[in-house]
């Protein structure tokens, strides 16, 4: 299943991309350039993968690399939402620097612009009313202030497709948490308790897209400038992979939840309220209540808005859609 071709007058999607590249950010950012179905507004950066400073300077990097530096890149929070500076940075999943331990040079063409990543946010939301879809693909730390600059930014922005939380099995931190929910755990539960059109997409279903060797040779042969970025990273994401999860084979978180923006049809998905544990040893646990039950006592999900979660995934849909628009230079 492939997505839908765009119809002539159809409009693109317009999507900003808040990330922390990061290995399978990098490719998810990559394949977002190239699905004619969006129209990317600018990147704004977080932490989780690297530092904030780390994942601005690579995504500027990024952009220059590939010819779009057209694009904006507002930079974001160095810490989360409570001011907490001692954040997990997951270091040894994608490299020191974030793109497998080769210490590119920086951008020389580009700088971030000057508003901070929720002003960003605000902005376009206000601009496009309605319109925009969020891809965070990191913490939620820039998405809750911008609830507090804009109290109507739930009802403006269009959609927020969040890459995170593990639905029911294991997170990949430790047995409770995933990453993104762990890197900031209250701004995730303001996020998904704020009443905004939220698609959640987990580890639960992120776990079984997998890129197989086969299809990094493929990738790897094809010699785009997209899988030229990306042959380095990769490989220090396939080692990782093949040390922490015995698999010859790499997850792809990100790409999977930017392609659920471009075609949700990809994906099955639930409804229900989602809250995420801030404290104690389940720090950053995402829990949800479906609503095939009316619980007859009060609970922290009583009355709370609702959001959609993937809950299966059409897994070689997703990788072949990845491949093939990373697999060629323009259209
Ligand atoms: O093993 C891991 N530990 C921590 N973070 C990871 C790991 N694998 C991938 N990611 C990063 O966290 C998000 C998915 O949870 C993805 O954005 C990925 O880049």
């Amino acid at each position: 299943m492939a997505a839908a071709a765009m119809k002539v007058g159809e409009r693109k999607k317009k999507v900003i991309i808040d990330s922390d590249p990061g290995i399978d950010d990098a490719m998810a950012i990559l394949v977002a350039l190239r699905s004619p179905e969006l129209e990317v507004l600018g990147l704004t950066t977080t932490f989780g993968n690297v530092r904030t400073a780390v994942a601005t300077r690579n995504a500027l990097h990024l952009l220059e690399t590939v010819g779009r530096t057209d694009i904006p890149v507002a930079e974001g929070s160095h810490v989360t939402l409570k001011k907490d500076t001692k954040m997990r940075i997951a270091s040894s999943c994608h490299g020191s620097d974030g793109l497998g331990n080769q210490d590119l040079p920086p951008a020389t063409l580009t700088k971030p612009v000057d508003q901070p990543a929720a002003a960003f946010l605000v902005e376009q939301a206000n601009l496009y009313a309605g319109q925009v879809t969020v891809v965070s693909l990191g913490p939620l730390t820039n998405l809750a202030p911008a609830l507090e600059l804009d109290p109507s930014f739930p009802k403006k922005i269009g959609q927020v497709v969040v890459l995170g939380g593990a639905y029911s099995v294991n997170g990949n931190v430790n047995p409770a948490a995933e990453s993104n929910m762990f890197g900031d755990p209250d701004a995730a539960d303001k996020i998904f308790t704020c009443g905004a059109d939220v698609l959640a997409v987990g580890i639960n279903v992120t776990n079984q897209v997998i890129l197989s060797d086969a299809d990094r040779e493929k990738l790897q042969q094809s010699d785009s400038k997209y899988t030229r970025y990306l042959c380095k990273p990769l490989a220090h994401y396939f080692d990782y992979h093949r040390e922490i999860y015995f698999t010859e084979g790499v997850y792809l978180h990100d790409p999977t939840a930017l392609l659920a923006a471009v075609n949700p049809s990809l994906m099955t998905l639930a409804e229900g309220a989602v809250r995420v544990q801030t404290a104690g040893i389940t720090k950053g646990l995402t829990l949800f209540r479906s609503n095939d039950k009316r619980y007859v006592e009060m609970t922290a999900w009583t009355g709370m808005p609702t959001v959609m979660v993937a809950v299966a995934v059409d897994a070689p849909a997703v990788v072949e859609l990845m491949m093939q628009r990373l697999m060629v230079d323009d259209y």
